[in-house]
């Protein structure tokens, strides 16, 4: 058995986004995957609302907690209105009936990612970066009070990467939400994020933003003999 990290012990709050950064490797989807219950943690506990996360039903915890992973979906032959439909499964009847609230939150999260012009096509005919703006749609739709997202903007452009923290930073605000996702964009983060946190070899640090730039949190990440954390900036500058 490999342990990834250990002795993580942080509590999030509504209305806060938090991003989760850290070198290639270092544990930040197995942390994901094991608060949102995708895996079973080594040791210790997950509480969601006080609340052990093993005691939750599956149905129950899905209207509590939405997670998008990098991982490829069952079926990309679903049509991107059908993939964000399945967000409000966890609401729906056992025939799947939507009500009008339901087709509403669809409409909206569709409308707030920028995709109403996909609706109609299936996910294989999907850009990389359409394909992740659909997944964040399926998630907005199921509107749960936390939301966890693992590298929600790898493959988008700079302008979307930046759309998208942004809306994430205005539905955890607007809407009381915890959001929290992984992610390499440091800079972004820096300047979006309520916290963050910092996972290295040595462990994790938690905190604001601007708290982690003063006890060098982002220096220490990464080896510095080719780029190195600029703390007047906020942003890693390579070495001349
Ligand atoms: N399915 C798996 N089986 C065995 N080991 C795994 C598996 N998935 C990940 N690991 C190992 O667990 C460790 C943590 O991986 P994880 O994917 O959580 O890192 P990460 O921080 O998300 O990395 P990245 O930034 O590259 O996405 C790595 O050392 C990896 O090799």
């Amino acid at each position: 058995m490999n342990v990834i990290a250990t002795d993580i012990n942080l509590k999030l709050h509504q209305g806060e986004l938090i991003g989760l950064v850290g070198a290639n490797g270092i544990g930040k989807s197995t942390l994901l995957r094991t608060l949102s219950r995708v895996q079973p943690a080594l040791h210790g506990k997950v509480l969601l609302s006080d609340q052990d996360i093993q005691s939750f039903k599956s149905v129950e915890l899905a209207s509590q907690l939405s997670i998008v992973l990098t991982e490829q979906i069952a079926s990309k032959n679903l049509t991107v209105q059908e993939l964000v439909a399945l967000g409000r499964q966890p609401y729906t009847n056992w025939v799947g009936t939507m009500a009008e609230a339901d087709i509403e939150k669809i409409r909206k999260a569709i409308e707030i990612t920028h995709i109403t012009s996909l609706v109609n096509k299936r996910c294989f005919e999907l850009s990389d970066g359409q394909m992740q703006k659909a997944l964040i749609a399926r998630a907005i739709a199921q509107d749960t009070p936390f939301i966890m997202l693992d590298e929600p903007t790898t493959h988008l452009d700079i302008y979307h990467k930046a759309y998208i923290l942004k809306l994430l930073k205005r539905l955890a605000f607007e809407t009381k939400k915890t959001i929290l996702f992984s992610t390499h964009e440091i800079d972004f983060a820096i300047q979006l994020c309520d916290k963050m946190i910092v996972m290295n070899r040595d462990g994790f640090e938690f905190g604001r933003p601007k708290e982690l730039i003063q006890c060098r949190a982002f220096s220490s990440l990464f080896p510095e003999d080719l780029i190195l954390f600029d703390t007047q900036t906020g942003s890693y500058k390579v070495r001349s």
